[in-house]
């Protein structure tokens, strides 16, 4: 199966399924984030299902955990794919939610966002976090193995740190992916697709370099032909 997730970060219905017609759900899962499930909510989950691809709702829930948990529900209850939480939300709230979806016997991965993609080591410490950035994201996703999430939201940058302290199994899913010549935008820590995979990524999730290509089509298939198989 492909490692590859495309987020739909258009504001519209519309605009959502133009582009998803422009993708093959052979080569992509599709990520549905905080714009444009505010617009359209969970009808626009059905229409991409109905488009026969597998959605990450990627709402980053970070509350108190039985509102967490209830969210978390919520969401597993829509048929998507995989869905996720902030790890800095804790060790219970992220308990909480995995007990619910199991208790319901719900197979949709729950995954912890460790440290953003955008950020960087003096963002963080001006937070005041004063571990390394490395070492904060590893703190985070070892919190997220034990509370037996299935992986963690990090960068590509710390994915072979993460593979050599809790393993392949546990998922690390990589934004802040770029090709050669891409905008960096506001994503800080970034890696090419190809390094990504070999870094430990096990999957990568790719905006604006798809969805702001002229054929975005295209460029994924040029992006599959060039991950290690
Ligand atoms: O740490 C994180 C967590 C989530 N994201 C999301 O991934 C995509 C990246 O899009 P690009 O256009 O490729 O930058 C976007 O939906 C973010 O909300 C992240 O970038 N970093």
């Amino acid at each position: 199966m492909t490692p590859i997730i495309v987020a739909l970060d258009v504001p519209s219905e519309a605009q959502a399924l133009a582009l998803a017609d422009q993708l093959d759900p052979q080569l992509c899962r599709v990520k549905v984030g905080k714009e444009l499930f505010t617009r359209c909510g969970p009808a626009i989950l059905k229409q991409l299902h109905q488009r026969d691809f597998e959605v990450f709702l990627d709402l980053k829930f970070h509350d108190i955990p039985n509102t967490c948990a209830q969210a978390v529900l919520a969401a597993a209850d829509q048929g998507v794919w995989m869905v996720n939480v902030h790890a800095s939300g804790g060790l219970k709230m992220m308990q909480t939610a995995k007990e619910l979806l199991v208790k319901s016997n719900l197979q949709t991965h729950l995954i912890a966002v460790t440290v953003l993609t955008s950020m960087n080591a003096e963002e963080l410490a001006a937070l005041g976090v004063e571990r390394s950035l490395e070492d904060q994201v590893l703190a985070l996703a070892q919190m997220t193995h034990e509370a037996g999430l299935d992986g963690v939201v990090c960068s590509a940058r710390e994915a072979e740190l993460l593979e050599r302290e809790l393993g392949r199994a546990f998922l690390k899913v990589t934004p802040g992916i770029r090709l050669p010549d891409s905008d960096l935008g506001d994503q800080q820590r970034v890696m090419t697709p190809e390094k990504a995979m070999c870094s430990g990524s096990t999957h990568l999730v790719i905006g604006r370099p798809i969805t702001r290509a002229d054929n975005p089509g295209q460029v994924l298939q040029e992006i599959t032909r060039l991950l290690p198989q």
